[in-house]
């Protein structure tokens, strides 16, 4: 009998490992946060059991979710990665109650240095991944909002990835949504989601938050995630909130409003596909017209 060359090659090969996934359950914390870290970190904690207990497989938290989100806290909250208490309460939170928990951010202090910085914990409660931010939030909006993360944090320079059970999950951190090309290499990479911790104000927030988040849905043919503190009138800098959840055709699943909650919903891969092999725009792209334009 004659062998196609796919078929020459012992099935073993290309077979998934048993643990591989096609869909998961994703909990997206929007929390109160507060001037009271441990406070912040107890109740992170306690909705990262309250999700498993609903079922929950991946649970996202908000950024900034152990301290207030505002240049002037960031000295004073930072702690190093992985060895800071705030990690090791989310390694061990992960530990117990088995999910994989993407940590939202925390500020992280590296010697002189301090970042803005999500880490991801498996359901063993090992570290898999460190996002810092890349870009940082330095905006201008007389009369609005000004603001100027770059006056005491330093900017990442790795696009960060990992692995979910045979799912590949890209993070950004706010601001980075508002740029196609990190998500777009993301995809590059495989990922079949994006969460972005993210804290959008009373300005930017109506305007463009859920605008960004279809956007990047769309571009991508992915899934996107946006997680929010709650919003804290009486905070410096009041967040917009609205986590969200968006498929890979670009509708919005769940949206919450200004009050704390829990998104849960189920994250299928089969509608990446679906969506790619039925707009096929990632192979009909005229790269052949785009570079040579950018080379004139
Ligand atoms: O892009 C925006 O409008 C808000 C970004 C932000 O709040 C942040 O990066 O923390």
């Amino acid at each position: 009998m004659c062998e196609s060359a796919t078929d020459a090659v012992h099935p073993r090969f290309f077979r998934k490992p048993e643990h591989y996934v096609r869909a998961f359950k994703i909990a997206l914390i929007q929390m109160s946060v507060g001037p009271d870290k441990a406070k912040n970190v107890a109740a992170a904690i306690s909705e990262i059991h309250k999700a498993k207990e609903k079922g929950a497989q991946l649970v996202a938290l908000p950024e900034c979710f152990n301290s207030p989100y505002g240049t002037k806290y960031f000295e004073e909250y930072a702690e190093e990665v992985p060895s800071g208490s705030t990690c090791r309460a989310l390694s061990r939170a992960a530990a117990e109650a088995g999910v994989c928990v993407v940590g939202g951010t925390l500020p992280e202090r590296c010697g002189h240095a301090l970042y803005n910085t999500c880490t991801v914990w498996d359901g063993s409660g090992a570290l898999v991944a460190t996002y810092r931010k890349m870009h940082l939030f330095d905006i201008d909006i007389p009369n609005k909002i000004t603001f100027k993360e770059s006056e005491v944090l330093s900017a990442g320079d790795q696009i960060t990835t990992f692995d979910y059970q045979g799912i590949k999950i890209g993070i950004g951190i706010c601001y980075d949504l508002r740029f196609i090309e990190m998500s777009h290499l993301m995809a590059k990479q495989g990922c079949s989601l994006l969460i972005y911790p993210g804290a959008f104000n009373m300005t930017t927030g109506p305007k463009h938050w859920e605008l960004l988040a279809r956007a990047r849905a769309n571009d991508e043919q992915l899934w996107v995630a946006l997680v929010s503190p709650a919003r804290d009138t009486t905070a410096g800098y009041v967040a917009w909130g609205h986590t969200l959840l968006v498929d890979p055709w670009a509708t919005v699943v769940d949206q919450l409003g200004e009050a704390p909650g829990t998104i849960m919903a189920d994250v299928d891969v089969n509608l990446v596909e679906e969506v790619r092999s039925q707009i096929p725009i990632r192979v009909q792209r005229r790269t052949d017209i785009y570079d040579t334009v950018h080379k004139k």
